[in-house]
Order: C-alpha cells, then sequence, then structure tokens
C-alpha cells in the first residue's frame, strides 16, 4: 500500500470519475426536464412569482436505499395531491458535516462500518436520485466535499450548504457555481451574519480548482448565484420567531438582498427534539396567516418511522429510521404537510384579496 510519509496520507483507491459515473447511470432527457422545471419553480417562488410555499422535507440522512425509495414514494403522492398550494422538494443528504466526528454519509461510508467505499456510495446515491427525479419529486441536498457536486449536482433541485461549513469560503465559491437556489444555514451558534455573507460572497463571480468529467483538476470561473437565500436553523436557541424574522429581514434589506426567508422546523430550532418541530410549525403558520411574510419556506426532517437509532451493524438496523438526527414518523409527516396547506391557502387568498382590492 502506497503511504506518503511527507504527508500524514496512506491512499485508498482512485475515485471513478464523473464520467463514468454519468455513463453507467446517465440522466434521461424527461429527468433533465423535470430538474430544470423544478430549479425554475423554486427560483419562481424566490422571486415571488409563485406563492406556493416551498417544503423541503425528508429524512435527515440516508443510509439505506430500500427505505429511503419507499419514503419517496409516498411523498411523491402527497406532493401530487397537494401541488396547488404546496412546492413538496425531498431532502436526500447523503453527506453529513460532523461537530467532531461520527458517520460521515452514505456517500463516503456506505456500509457504515469505516470501509469508506466511496465510489460504491456515489452510485448507490446517483441511482436513487434518478429513480426518486422519476417518481416526479425533486430533490434538495447537502454540499459538503467540493468534489461531489460534479458526481450528482445535476440531478438537484435546491442545495444547502450547513451550519458548519457556511463560514467556509471554498463552499461559498462552490455555490457562486451551482446553477440552483441555495439555502445558507446560519451559524450553529446562531450567527446570522455568516448565512448573509455567504449570500452576498456566492452571488459573485470566483475562481475554483475543481476536476472535469474527466478527473483532471482545471481552473474555472464561476458565474454567480443570484438564488442565494438564508436558512434560519437556530443555534443554542431557536430562531424561528417573530423577532428573529424581523431583525434577520431589516439586515437583508439594508444589503438590499431579497427578504426571502427558509425556517428549519428541526435542528437548533427544535434543540433536537425531534416532536417539537410541530410547534415550531405551528408557530411559523401563525406568522404565515397573519400577514404577508418574509418567509417562503420551512424544512423539516422526516422518516417512516419517528425518532432515531444508534449505528450498528447495518443488518441489525431498524428499516426506516433516522441514524443521524431524530426525525417526525410518517403519521406527523402527513399532519404537517395538512397543516402547512392550509396555511399556504389562508395566506394565497389574502393575497388574492389585497390584489382584488388594489385593481
Ligand atoms: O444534521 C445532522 C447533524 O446535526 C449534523 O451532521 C451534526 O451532527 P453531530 O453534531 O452529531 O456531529
Ligand atoms: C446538518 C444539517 O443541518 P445544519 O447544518 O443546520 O446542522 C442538515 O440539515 O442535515
Amino acid at each position: 500500500m502506497y503511504r506518503n510519509k511527507k504527508l500524514r496520507i496512506e491512499f485508498l483507491e482512485n475515485l471513478i470519475t464523473p464520467f463514468q459515473l454519468f455513463n453507467e447511470f446517465p440522466i434521461s432527457s424527461d429527468i433533465a426536464k423535470h430538474v430544470k422545471k423544478s430549479r425554475k419553480k423554486i427560483m419562481s417562488i424566490l422571486s415571488g412569482k409563485d406563492e406556493r410555499l416551498l417544503v423541503i422535507i425528508g429524512p435527515c440522512s440516508i443510509h439505506d436505499y430500500y427505505s429511503v425509495f419507499e419514503y419517496a414514494k409516498m411523498l411523491s403522492k402527497l406532493r401530487s395531491r397537494y401541488r396547488n398550494h404546496l412546492q413538496i422538494v425531498m431532502r436526500a443528504y447523503f453527506e453529513k458535516p460532523r461537530t467532531v466526528s461520527g458517520w460521515k454519509g452514505l456517500v463516503l461510508d456506505p456500509e457504515i462500518n469505516n470501509s469508506y467505499l466511496v465510489n460504491k456510495g456515489l452510485r448507490i446515491a446517483r441511482e436513487l436520485l434518478i429513480n426518486i427525479n422519476q417518481l416526479g419529486l425533486p430533490v434538495a441536498t447537502e454540499f459538503l466535499d467540493t468534489t461531489i457536486f460534479q458526481y450528482l449536482s445535476d440531478l438537484i433541485s435546491w442545495g444547502s450548504i450547513g451550519a458548519r461549513t457556511v463560514e467556509s469560503p471554498i463552499h461559498r465559491q462552490m455555490a457562486s457555481a451551482l446553477p440552483f437556489p441555495i439555502g445558507f444555514k446560519n451559524g450553529t451558534n446562531g450567527d446570522i451574519n455568516v448565512a448573509i455573507n455567504a449570500i452576498l460572497s456566492s452571488r459573485m463571480k470566483h475562481v475554483i480548482l475543481n476536476q472535469d468529467q474527466y478527473g483532471k483538476i482545471k481552473i474555472y470561473r464561476t458565474s454567480g448565484n443570484k438564488y442565494g437565500h438564508i436558512v434560519m436553523r437556530g443555534g443554542k436557541k431557536p430562531n424561528y420567531k417573530k423577532k428573529f424574522i424581523e431583525m434577520t429581514s431589516y439586515k437583508l434589506r439594508k444589503l438590499k438582498l431579497p427578504e426571502k426567508l427558509l425556517i428549519d422546523l428541526s435542528h437548533g430550532n427544535c434543540q433536537k427534539k425531534f416532536y417539537q418541530q410541530m410547534d415550531v410549525a405551528k408557530y411559523v403558520i401563525d406568522q404565515l396567516c397573519s400577514k404577508k411574510s418574509q418567509i417562503f419556506g420551512v424544512m423539516a426532517e422526516s422518516f417512516l418511522i419517528e425518532g432515531s437509532q444508534k449505528i450498528k451493524n447495518k443488518k441489525f438496523l431498524r428499516y426506516g429510521q433516522s441514524i443521524t438526527d431524530p426525525c417526525l414518523g410518517w403519521k406527523d409527516t402527513e399532519i404537517l404537510l395538512e397543516l402547512l396547506i392550509e396555511a399556504s391557502k389562508i395566506r394565497a387568498e389574502k393575497y388574492q384579496k389585497v390584489k382584488r382590492t388594489i385593481c
């Protein structure tokens, strides 16, 4: 085995190229059209042309193909039923940023045993992304390793830069290259300014070093992404309440940035108590119904079975339950979406009334 004694590294194996993976799992023209359309719809919601509520929902992380695909099939039915009022996008998170250490997600370690079969992880992720999109369900993911986006981003409609990487220039620069809206989380300590700086930075052109389809490292100029926005995810304390929304809006307004906010019902906002996502949702719904709000969407963590389980041998894991943050179960997911659809309807009615009065 190759070891470079001058560096603290040990060679494991060659990474497949994006070209190899695209050949094994090509995107059909129908799926490409669906992704393009979904991105446009999210952009329209962000620019205020589309009044529907954006709902980004799904497991905290993906560790198993079958349970996630079962969840996707159930969610896609609700997406069709609620399409007039909600734009539902499924969370499919394959990379997990850790506060200190822990399982790094399906792409890095698909066997969940520190074997780091990254090529296998990429293949599973791409196949799953194709099949979820095939259901007509757009997909959201977090981009963590700056190499990975070349393999999967053609199948993504909304991306996230997480609370642990939002201050990283490299991640902001990567966001400036991505052709879809990006949600920047506030920092884990609750700092909003790091996310606002990320929005500003990702709107600019940058130069990045990255591989091409054949694995050759190139120097690229990015064109900037005008669809960056903030995701309020709380910190040590929640930040979904009115005073935080108003304060963040004010900061955005002063910088002439769109006053558009997405509320993460989970993470610091539910203080990792999964059921509190429902309480956060009820508060946000009140906000949505009471006046024309800056909130254009919400994010929730949900899976087939509520809660979470400890990581153990893959064979003994409970089917459909998170191995990272605890999630709402399917029943509560249905209830949550019903609540959100009511809020979206009330909001749309009010908006129509205002429009009619103006006319
Ligand atoms: O979203 C998942 C987790 O909150 C994130 O990966 C951090 O996890 P950790 O604090 O358990 O490492
Ligand atoms: C890791 C996540 O969130 P955050 O960066 O807000 O902790 C997540 O959404 O899975």
